[in-house]
């Protein structure tokens, strides 16, 4: 099998320590790849690299139009590679190669809108209260930026990262998740055919605890962007103090979802079944906690449950599969004690909560889709993100209630609203405590909308302008055309 290497300075290096890690197929737990198994002292190797192309080289004073018709080239590339990244991404992760494709449609869509609007942040004149004077403000790179990615969407989560920092003109070391490299990996090959040079952009593969806790405590990155999850975000932006690094964290969601007895029926149901088990519900703003009126709440069950039991599971590569496997023995494992606690806590199973006896997915880490009725916001699958196909559902009476019960979590991240009541519906919006919220919709994002959290579902934004603002350092320049004397010491 074909060793995958890091790639530094421009370099396709190895571990220094000589270390691999075989990758596997969480569909049938087959080998997939081996990989460099980087750690400290490589991280240390490409924060150095990092610092050296940002302070010496001239990425940084690069026409912003030259970096952006880099970045314009790689999605270029990646366009013409998609079938190879989606297959690649489909075998690392299990979602099926039909969703992958979106998302690497997705990923060239971020690459060429960070492409088309670099060169449109480029500061402003501002009136000055000093005659004969000129005050201005500039946006600069931040410096050496520190990426580190999660196993769910792999290269969707980099390309949120990698875009906006190039052509910014900052240089940077990347970190994807240890379990799904793979299109990271394919990526920087694509980032060295279109001509970024040695040193701006550095991968280094590798374990959270060593590369990832180097890249966020290293005094010589400037910024550190993650996404992950909520005990690690907390980590990294304790370990980040050490020299007040920029922090971006993107983090987890409990994300509801409310339907009001005067939505779309159909619609809805379909919906929100959608919003939770597309990639069997391992993603972070899922629409996990079901908050339906009382009125319709029996029957929008039953006609749930009729639909989630034909979901079809099976190999992201055939046509007819409808949800892939979990990710790991670990998250399974996670999985089933959520689904047991929640059984304890007297949340009523009203589908799956097993795993599937289907002889053909016993090699892999598949867990039937889940559905829980009369739950309330004390249950801890109700406050807790499992990150699997599990949907809770609770049941309100009032516009109020539904709010208050949609607004119960410490995260932040996500919420859609189902009614037909357009009034009603920027009522609850208003008030709902999510970085992003859905009328009519669940889980929809695309590059030009900003991307983030409320509450403990991160800090800062990714995609839309804001994207490209967390990758530039403020400044403010004074210019006196006329100085003189002040003399307010006297002469
Ligand atoms: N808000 C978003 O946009 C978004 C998007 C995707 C995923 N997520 C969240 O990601 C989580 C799932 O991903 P995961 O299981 O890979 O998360 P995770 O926190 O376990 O790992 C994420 C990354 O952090 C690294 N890491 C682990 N320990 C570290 C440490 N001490 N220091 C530095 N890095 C460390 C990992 O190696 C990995 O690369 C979920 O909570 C999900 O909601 C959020
Ligand atoms: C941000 N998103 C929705 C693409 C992936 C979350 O896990």
């Amino acid at each position: 099998m074909i060793l995958k290497k890091m790639f530094i300075d421009g370099k396709w290096v190895d571990a220094k320590n000589g270390q691999t890690r075989t990758i596997i197929n969480p569909f049938n737990q087959e080998e997939i790849a081996t990989v460099a198994e980087g750690d400290q002292s490589d991280a240390i190797a490409a924060i150095v690299a990092a610092r050296q192309a940002f302070d010496q080289g001239d990425w940084p004073n690069t026409p912003v139009t030259e970096r952006a018709s880099i970045v314009q080239k790689i999605a270029e590339l990646i366009e013409r590679d998609k079938e190879e990244l989606a297959e690649l991404e489909s075998l690392d992760t299990g979602k099926t190669v039909e969703e992958s494709r979106v998302d690497m449609d997705d990923i060239a869509g971020v690459f060429r809108y960070y492409a088309e609007i670099g060169d449109k942040n480029g500061g402003e004149i501002i009136p000055s209260p000093v005659p004969n004077s000129v005050s201005k403000v500039v946006h600069e790179p931040v410096g050496v930026c520190g990426q580190i990615t999660p196993w769910n969407y792999p290269l969707l989560q980099a390309s949120w990262k990698l875009a906006p920092a190039l052509v910014t003109g900052n240089t940077l070391v990347m970190k994807p998740s240890e379990i799904t490299p793979l299109t990271t990996v394919k990526v920087f090959e694509l980032i060295e055919e279109a001509g970024v040079p040695a040193g701006v952009a550095n991968l280094v593969l590798g374990a959270g605890h060593s590369v990832g806790a180097e890249l966020s405590t290293n005094v010589d990155v400037d910024l550190i962007s993650f996404t992950g999850g909520i005990e690690t975000g907390k980590k990294i932006m304790q370990a980040a103090s050490v020299n007040v690094k920029k922090i971006a964290l993107e983090l987890g969601g409990k994300n509801p979802n409310v339907v009001f007895s005067d939505a779309d029926f159909e619609t809805a149901v379909d919906q929100a079944m959608n919003a939770v088990f597309f990639h069997a519900g391992q993603i972070c703003s899922a629409g996990t906690r079901l908050i339906i009126e009382e009125s319709i709440h029996d029957e929008f069950v039953k006609a749930l449950v009729e639909r989630v039991k034909n979901i079809k599971l099976g190999s992201g590569f055939d046509e007819d599969t409808q949800m892939g496997p979990l990710i790991s023995a670990e998250h399974l494992a996670k999985v089933e004690s959520y689904v047991e606690t929640g059984i304890k806590e007297g949340a009523k199973l009203v589908l799956g909560g097993k795993r599937p006896e289907d002889p053909a997915l016993q090699n892999g880490f598949f867990y039937l889709p889940t559905i829980f009725t009369d739950c309330t916001t004390n249950m801890s699958i109700v406050q807790d993100e499992a990150f699997g196909p599990i949907i809770t559902v609770e049941k309100f009476q009032t516009e109020e209630e539904a709010i208050k019960l949609a607004n119960d979590s410490i995260y932040g991240l996500a919420g859609g609203v189902w009614t037909n009541d357009i009034v009603k519906a920027e009522r609850c919006v208003a008030k709902m405590r999510m970085g992003t919220v859905w009328i009519n919709e669940f889980n929809l994002y695309f590059p030009h909308a900003p991307w983030g959290g409320f509450k403990q579902s991160g800090i800062g934004r990714e995609l839309g302008k804001l994207g490209l603002e967390e990758y530039t350092e403020t400044k403010h320049i004074f210019h006196n055309l006329d100085p003189k004397p002040i003399n307010w010491f006297g002469k």
